[in-house]
């Protein structure tokens, strides 16, 4: 790539079987490091027609769906071709849609057609989007449709948590992968949203994870009142109960 002066805004297509969580790292870049380049958000687009009988393949054992897992990693999602399918059909793909994302922001559309000011400047990785959190955040936990399938976990938990703490229970969870289900599976985190509550911080600070890398960031939002952590899991084997529990030890007593 050449050009002379910056760069508005780079859209990255990957190829359909990609997993845009490996190439989302790559731009999630520490703001520290003073890169002009930050990642806005992942936008994922889906064949009204086809989203079902994709996302709903299951895979031989240790594979992934690699549809499931753009729709996991997606920020925004378009369901495309919504004059080939019926109301009902529609309403299917969009249930199972949120069910394996509580968190994505679904736009209907035909021939791909969109506003682009819904597509762009999402910044959903940096703390601007504490806002849309907390307003998302009324979303139920999905009910597994497959045994191996990907869902969204969320919880609020009253409290304060170290930073010690809170870095221990993401890395637990991201790196060491050694929290389990009850089946002794390791869960599997694709992705990870939440807004905590540290006990040295007035502010809300936000926590973002994509795959192993995570980030914390302080917001300038202050917390009024009881402060309410609230965290949203995107990936497999996830249990919520055991997840909440985890959590709610990691707070200081
Ligand atoms: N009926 C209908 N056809 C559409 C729509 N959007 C795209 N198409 C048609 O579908 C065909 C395939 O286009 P796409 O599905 O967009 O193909 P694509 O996503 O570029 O293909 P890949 O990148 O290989 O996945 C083309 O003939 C398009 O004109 C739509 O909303 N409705």
């Amino acid at each position: 790539m050449q050009k002379k002066g910056k760069f508005d805004y780079i859209l990255l297509e990957t190829t359909g079987l990609a997993d845009p969580g490996a190439v989302a790292s790559m731009f999630w870049v520490d703001a520290e490091l003073g890169s002009d380049i930050y990642l806005d958000g992942i936008v994922s687009v889906v064949d009204a027609k086809y989203a079902l009988q994709h996302l709903l393949e299951e895979k031989p054992e240790g594979l992934v769906n690699e549809a499931a897992r753009q729709v996991a990693l997606a920020d925004v999602l378009l369901i495309n071709k919504t004059d080939l399918v019926s109301t009902k059909e529609l309403e299917d793909v969009r249930s199972v849609v949120r069910s394996i994302n509580g968190l994505v922001k679904i736009l209907e559309t035909q021939r791909s057609r969109v506003d682009l000011t819904k597509i762009l400047d999402l910044h959903a990785f940096d703390s601007l989007s504490v806002k849309s959190l907390q307003d998302k955040f009324t979303t139920s936990n999905s009910h597994q449709h497959l045994d191996k399938s990907i869902v969204t976990v969320t919880f609020e938990v009253f409290g304060n948590v170290t930073d010690e703490d809170l870095h221990l229970f993401i890395q637990n969870l991201l790196w060491e992968k050694n929290v389990k289900n009850k089946s002794g599976v390791s869960m599997e985190v694709i992705r990870l949203k939440g807004l905590v509550a540290l006990d040295n911080k007035q502010e809300q600070v936000i926590v973002q994870g994509v795959h192993e890398l995570y980030d914390l960031e302080e917001t300038q939002v202050k917390w009024e009142g009881e402060k309410l952590n609230r965290m949203v899991f995107i990936g497999r084997h996830l249990d919520k109960d055991i997840l909440k529990q985890l959590f709610e030890s990691a707070l200081k007593r």
